[in-house]
């Protein structure tokens, strides 16, 4: 077959959707077909996917659209190959022997293990994992969601000891279903996708051992063999349906193959995607930079000869924050209406939402901030809500923006977006607003489903290098303007860092760690709908808890979790001019009798995104101080933005 008689199509397993599109070689999708699956929420803070729908919404959308193709009257031989993009970090585990999903995958957005992830912070090792893997330690990345499983689920443990326990992302999950399971076993991950388990080495793109073992897990289970991002043979071919035999070509981590979709090869390039959640990745080139600003260091993309790298800033809630409007709060019946919702008033009426219904990501990994929504009063309408929903996406990316800037020493010239929230001209404006600079929406918005559709077409060889892609999706796009004053930016983006300060310390563990863990597949757990709503059967809200640790803050994070009895007291302030001074702190350890001591503290942002602190205190009143630093901190941010008398000192 001639490059220009093929066609490529795409499976894109998002968080909310599957999709499957099928690309002519001038990149444009002549058929698609899109499904939504369940949602299953079994607790507050918990978030699954059956892993079996998963893999027939996958079938499901593939006979969809070739038979769609095939009413216009093309044939389904003339599609090559295919390619794979899916959401990430998402957990499955299965049995090697049988193939059978042995639990839920535990969805990205899950953060269930929070205690887990609290007791890790504190093993030798902890502070060198970033340097390795990229990310940094969080109920986000999948090794924190298998260790979950192994502690909670009869079966997944089982299977652990018997040495017959699989695991892997949803690339690979699919790509071993679509190959037919056991009897093929093929048993692969790309480097973008195994890059996100916190198992893989970012330099080498192998299992790393220090990793493998600080988790416990080297050895022990099947992991799912690393290969690039775009390959002829590693990937199999699908055995069943009306693309049996058709060969797997490309996969790709959904953020990797929008950046590949927007053409992001070259360093300085980024891309945004607000789907569910919302990732902005910048290339930085053939060698990871490590972000020391709250970023995620990446693989960008792996074409077989040197890999790419990007830095993220990975936002949890963007279009999910849409989707609990509607179905949540019933405020709309599509997610589009939010646009003329929001249109309805003229600005947030004084509200500000952080949206952290999974704690708060980059740039700020605030595991225990819990959405809350600030400044409602009579006057507050659905329309006020809705713009800040809107906004705390906008928001979010400026932090992020921000961090990359002093990461790289570089700032944008421009962003480019793509995913279902951006299809909001009220959201994209409010985004080229607050960042100062244009942002810039393609016309055709599937960039994530095209990105998996070139990996898998340059394997082929329908396309036969980057510059042959050039013309691809490039006219018909829309430009944002930012139309108020960097100043009024900056105005608006104080007020949300005050929120996102107040957002946290609400719940001081995760209420739900640990229960119900006899459940395992999805017929044993609620059927979870978009609009089921679920009970909160253990709050353990307190009032005044002590504000946790946050990971990259300029202090060894030390051995033990958070305490209440030893905790020191902030007796004085000596400057209160805003950061980067000294500040005198009085401590007194309730717990061993102590008496009271005086430290001088340099509070020293310039050196770290907030605060440094020096001294020689032993670590459990190092711990204690800091969490009181932490209140200093925002109850200065306070005082400087609303100058309060709040009666601390
Ligand atoms: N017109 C719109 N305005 C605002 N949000 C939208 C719009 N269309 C879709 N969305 C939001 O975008 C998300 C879906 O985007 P998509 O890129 O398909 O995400 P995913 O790949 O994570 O499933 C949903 O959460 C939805 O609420
Ligand atoms: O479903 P999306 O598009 O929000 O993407 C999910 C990400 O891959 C999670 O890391």
């Amino acid at each position: 077959m001639q490059p220009s008689e093929m066609f490529v199509g795409s499976i894109d397993q998002g968080t909310t959707s599957t999709r499957f599109l099928i690309f002519n070689r001038d990149g444009e999708p002549v058929a698609s077909h899109q499904v939504e699956f369940n949602q299953i929420y079994p607790h507050p803070g918990w978030h699954e996917h059956d892993p079996l729908e998963l893999v027939s919404s996958v079938e499901t959308c593939i006979t969809g659209a070739v038979r769609s193709f095939e009413s216009q009257g093309f044939t389904r031989t003339s599609i090559a190959c295919v390619g794979i993009t899916n959401q990430r970090e998402t957990t499955v585990v299965w049995d090697h022997e049988t193939g059978e999903p042995l639990h839920n995958a535990v969805v990205w957005t899950d953060t269930r293990s929070q205690a887990i992830v609290s007791e890790l912070k504190t093993r030798p090792g902890a502070s060198n994992l970033q340097s390795l893997c990229g990310l940094p330690l969080s109920t986000y990345s999948s090794a924190t969601k298998l260790l979950w499983m192994l502690g909670h689920v009869p079966k997944v443990k089982d299977a652990f000891e018997r040495g017959t326990l699989a695991f892997g992302t949803v690339d690979a999950w699919l790509v071993y279903r679509l190959n037919g399971g056991a009897a093929a076993n093929v048993f692969v991950s790309d480097s973008t996708n195994a890059s996100r388990t916190m198992f893989v080495n970012l330099e080498t793109l192998r299992y790393d051992d220090t990793l493998l073992d600080f988790f416990g897990i080297k050895g022990k289970i099947h992991l799912p063999r690393i290969v690039p991002s775009s390959d002829p043979s590693a990937y199999g071919v699908i055995v069943n349906g009306v693309l049996a035999q058709v060969p797997i070509m490309g996969c790709l981590g959904d953020q990797s193959s929008a950046l590949v979709g927007q053409k992001g090869f070259s360093p300085g390039m980024a891309k945004n995607t607000y789907g569910t959640g919302c990732f902005l990745l910048y290339n930085v080139g053939e060698k990871p930079v490590f972000s020391t600003h709250g970023l995620l260091a990446t693989v960008a993309y792996d074409f077989g000869g040197k890999p790419v790298y990007a830095l993220e800033g990975s936002i949890a809630v963007a279009g999910s924050g849409v989707k609990f409007l509607q179905n949540n709060l019933s405020f709309f019946q599509d997610s589009k209406e939010v646009n003329d919702l929001a249109l309805t008033v003229e600005d947030n009426g004084g509200c500000v939402f952080v949206t952290a219904f999974s704690g708060l990501f980059a740039p700020y990994w605030i595991d225990d901030a819990k959405g809350t929504i600030f400044g409602i009063t009579q006057y507050t309408q659905k329309g006020h809500i809705a713009r800040a929903t809107l906004e705390a996406t906008c928001f979010q990316t400026k932090a992020i923006l921000d961090a990359m800037e002093k990461d790289s020493g570089k700032a944008l010239s421009e962003l480019a977006v793509d995913g279902g929230m951006s299809n909001s001209d009220l959201a994209m404006q409010t985004q080229a607003d607050l960042i100062s600079i244009p942002v810039y929406r393609p016309k055709m918005r599937e960039t994530t489903a095209l990105g998996a559709a070139i990996a898998a077409g340059l394997a082929v060889g329908m396309w036969r290098n980057f510059a042959e892609l050039r013309d691809i999706n490039r006219a018909g796009g829309a430009v944002f303007e930012p139309q108020i004053t960097r100043q009024e930016s900056a105005t608006k983006f104080e007020q949300w860092e005050k929120a996102v300060c107040m957002s946290r310390g609400w719940i001081s563990t995760d209420s739900t760690e640990g229960k119900d863990g006899d459940r395992t597949l999805n017929n044993e757990t609620k059927p979870a709908t978009h609009d089921s709503q679920h009970t909160n059967t253990n709050k353990t809200t307190t009032n005044g808890a002590p504000l946790p640790p946050t990971a990259n803050r300029g202090l060894n994070i030390p051995k033990s979790a958070p305490r209440q009895t030893n905790s020191p007291l902030v007796s004085e302030l000596i400057t209160s001019d805003g950061f980067g001074t000294t500040l005198k702190v009085k401590t007194r350890s309730a717990a061993n009798g102590e008496s009271d001591r005086n430290r001088d503290w340099d509070f020293s942002p310039a050196k770290t995104p907030l605060i440094s602190v020096s001294g020689d205190l032993d670590d459990a009143d190092e711990e204690d101080l800091f969490l009181e630093l932490r209140k200093v901190e925002i109850l200065q941010k306070l005082k400087k933005l609303q100058k309060l008398k709040l009666g601390y000192f």
